[in-house]
């Protein structure tokens, strides 16, 4: 049984969202659904006061303005301050003005958990991926380089792609959920990342949170599929369901 999955049913922790705007909704339909509680700010006056009533720090570059820079660092040193996990979700980081921006926010904000694809992933390996086509390359190399980001970083991991790496330059685990839809729905990246951030708020095993978030993500996405024979447009509400009816049945079966 996922313990996790039924102290977050339990604890109902609040996860707080720097997030972006186009998959802001349905990053906090996923948090609600697991049973954790979603909170989205934009205001860098209340980023202590917030952060001090969360138990997790969700911070999502997808939508990146500078005038969101102060945003981003009062978030995250509140959040480094009061001892609350920060899980970034790097989109796009290959592009010079982000991968300046998260050069910045790495040199004043302690991380702990990083979730992205293998492009994303390979930047913080390389610092210099952007257009490397690497989606070529084989698993092997994308553990490798999940491992390799994981020690240059010091945060934990979690790569996806059609295997789910999850590392913490250490001890390494694959998540092998195969669903289609997940990878060409918009936004499925930033839901696990927020949550991953409900799964850290109630453990202080970050390695563990990335692992039982990403296959619960991952059996939801198949489980959803399945359910809607394949089809995009029928998804979204599909995959909120399953994730929901297996909160569920965690939580009853204990
Ligand atoms: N080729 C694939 N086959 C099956 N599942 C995949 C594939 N690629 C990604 N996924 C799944 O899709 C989810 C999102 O991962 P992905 O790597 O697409 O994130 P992302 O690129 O940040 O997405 P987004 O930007 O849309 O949020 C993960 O659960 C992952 O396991
Ligand atoms: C499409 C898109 N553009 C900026 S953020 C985002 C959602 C995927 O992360
Ligand atoms: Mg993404």
């Amino acid at each position: 049984m996922n313990t996790l999955l039924t102290n977050i049913r339990e604890q109902q922790p609040l996860v707080l969202n720097v997030a972006n705007f186009v998959t802001m909704q349905h990053v906090a339909d996923a948090i609600n659904v697991v049973g954790a509680s979603p909170l989205m700010t934009n205001e860098p006056q209340e980023a202590a006061e917030l952060v001090g009533i969360s138990s997790a720090v969700v911070l999502n570059i997808g939508t990146l303005s500078e005038a969101q820079w102060p945003l981003f660092l009062a978030v995250g040193q509140a959040a480094n301050r009061q001892n609350k996990p920060v899980i970034l979700d790097p989109v796009a980081v290959g592009m010079p003005y982000r991968a300046q921006f998260v050069r910045r926010l790495l040199a004043n904000v302690h991380v702990d958990i990083i979730r992205g694809n293998a492009s994303e992933i390979a930047w913080f390996a390389h610092a210099e991926v952007a257009g490397r086509g690497i989606d070529t390359l084989d698993q092997t190399t994308h553990q490798q380089e999940a491992e390799l980001a994981a020690k240059n970083t010091g945060a934990v991991i979690v790569q996806t792609g059609v295997v789910d790496v999850i590392t913490d330059g250490v001890k390494t685990q694959t998540v092998h959920t195969t669903s289609p839809l997940l990878a060409i729905n918009v936004g499925a990246g930033d839901m696990l990342s927020g949550l991953i951030g409900a799964f850290a708020a109630v453990t202080d095993d970050y390695f563990a949170a990335g692992v039982a978030a990403t296959e619960l993500f991952g059996q939801a996405g198949e489980r959803a599929s399945a359910q809607v024979n394949q089809l995009p447009g029928h998804f979204i509400g599909a995959l909120f369901n399953e994730l929901y009816a297996m909160t569920q049945v965690e939580v009853t079966a204990r």
